[in-house]
């Protein structure tokens, strides 16, 4: 049997709180709270879809309680309840605080029934949408036709915005660089530890280019030794060696018209250089048994993990080679030299993982999320990627604490939340005019919000509580936009 699905009652009468939770008690998950700071802690822990709270409560008004909900936990269904009839302004209030519905007294239980019915399949709704939309960005809809449903489905899934990364991410410049790489037909070499997302962002560039109609061929030279990793670039004949039962075409000839991504290219022996080197001369190559030619069009992008210069001067890798694969050079910084995108990325995996796995979890709690901001990662976004998963694998509870961590992380995370102020707060400069600092966390709160609303802007606006066209001046003020490579505030 499922769980009924929680709500929240607020009230400092015990009396009101006792009625209405007893009712509600039939079809819901009923929590209760005499006033706004035990309904904090509650929502904190638990994963509360629809809140009715009395306007009328010792400290703050329910409507001045429920914007404070809007702002952190804006998913949740909020609904007040006042005594009597009220005057304009106050209608006013409660739209201005997005207040689903105002419930006078007396109530009847059906009424209070039908509220929380309504309020909570909104809630589901509302949930259904955004899992929605995330899978159409992960999954964008198909043109006509299954080669080019196919093409569309890679070419969606890989731009410059799938990079995910905050405004003042030092990725974004590693990004404008690559976006006016992708016009060139040049190659380019990326560095970056493992698991930086270099092969994410070779795709980038690829579908960015004039080959994006082209195939993008992947290699992962590293993993394979020498004679095979000839055949599989260059093809065979039947009988060039033992077990070449057939011809095979080479992975080269299936990049024709497209991008030829060589990875962990400062992997490949000092002989594979040299026949590398004569196909990037040339532009053709010999598949193994044979002496024809064959002349194909591609553009080479390669990665690797090593200091290939380095590898140039202690004379392990040629230097010729070096200089054919890297008209261009594109550095990607590890996750450990750029703290705030750690945020937006454990946000957006876990997004993800949720929506694979078809799992529901409210995210991580403040000390698992500093925990991952001060980790090192020296597996990149990669590991990020794992713990996240390992996470949501081992969750019994809505919000992801520190207790799921992995052991490494739990050593450096365990209760440091609080103390250290996690959130966007955490890159602002700590000193200079209050308004500058507030831009800056405006911008990242603006930035952090619609990258995990897939650039949707109607959902951005209603999540912030603002217009459409309060929110494009927004944009527009900090020049966040989703054009290839250019996510950055001027
Ligand atoms: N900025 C990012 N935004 C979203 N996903 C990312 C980002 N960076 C990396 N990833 C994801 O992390 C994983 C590792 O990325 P990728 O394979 O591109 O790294 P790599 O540097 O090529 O790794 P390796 O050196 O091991 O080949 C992939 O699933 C990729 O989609």
């Amino acid at each position: 049997m499922s769980t009924p699905p929680s709500v929240l009652v607020i009230d400092d009468e015990p009396r009101s709180v006792e009625v209405m939770a007893r009712i509600l008690r039939e079809e819901f998950d009923v929590h209760v709270a005499s006033g706004a700071a035990e309904a904090r802690g509650i929502l904190e822990a638990n994963w509360i879809q629809a809140i009715f709270c009395d306007q009328r409560m010792p400290g703050l008004t329910g409507v001045q309680f429920l914007s404070e909900v809007r702002d952190r936990w804006p998913d949740i269904v909020r609904m007040i309840v006042t005594g009597y009839t009220e005057p304009d302004d106050m209608i006013d209030a409660i739209n201005a605080a997005g207040i689903y519905q105002y419930i006078t007294k007396p109530w009847h239980p059906d009424q209070l029934l039908l509220a929380a019915r309504n309020a909570t399949h909104l809630f589901a709704m509302q949930r259904d949408h955004e899992r929605l939309s995330l899978e159409l960005r992960l999954a964008p809809p198909a043109a006509e036709g299954r080669l080019v449903r196919q093409r569309e489905r890679v070419r969606g899934s890989y731009h410059f915005e799938s990079i995910i990364r905050t405004p003042t991410s030092p990725l974004n410049e590693t990004c404008r660089q690559a976006a006016k790489a992708a016009a060139f037909d040049i190659p380019v070499l990326i560095q970056g530890e493992t698991g930086t997302g270099k092969e994410l962002m070779a795709r980038a560039l690829h579908y960015a280019s004039q080959r994006d109609t082209g195939a993008f061929v992947a290699v992962n030279c590293g993993a394979i030794p020498d004679e095979l990793l000839e055949s599989e670039l260059f093809g065979h004949r039947k009988g060039a060696f033992t077990g070449a039962h057939a011809n095979r075409r080479g992975l080269v000839e299936e990049a024709d018209g497209g991008t030829l991504f060589l990875d962990e290219i400062g992997d490949i022996s000092a002989a594979f250089q040299v026949k590398l080197l004569r196909f990037l001369q040339e532009g053709e190559f010999r598949a193994l048994g044979t002496n024809e030619t064959t002349r194909v069009d591609v553009r080479v992008l390669a990665a690797t993990h090593r200091d290939l210069r380095e590898e140039v001067r202690a004379g392990r890798f040629r230097e010729d080679l070096y200089f054919r694969l890297s008209a261009m050079v594109l550095t990607i910084p590890p996750l450990r030299d750029r703290p705030d995108d750690v945020r937006v990325l454990a946000n957006h995996l876990l997004d993800a993982a949720c929506l694979r796995h078809g799992r529901h979890v409210r995210g991580f709690t403040p000390d698992t999320m500093a925990a991952l901001i001060r980790h090192d990662w020296p597996g990149n976004v990669r590991e990020l990627q794992n713990e996240v998963l390992r996470m949501l694998v081992l969750a019994e509870q809505d919000a992801l604490g520190v207790e799921l961590l992995s052991p490494g992380l739990r050593a450096t995370g365990d209760g440091d939340g609080a103390r250290h102020g996690v959130g966007p707060m955490d890159s602002i400069p700590h000193t200079g005019p209050l308004q500058q600092r507030m831009d800056v966390l405006e911008a990242q709160i603006l930035m952090e919000t619609i990258v995990r609303c897939g650039w949707n802007k109607s959902l951005t606006a209603r999540e912030l509580g603002l217009s459409r066209v309060g929110l494009r001046a927004k944009l527009d003020r900090y020049g966040i936009v989703p054009n290839a490579g250019q996510r950055t505030i001027q």
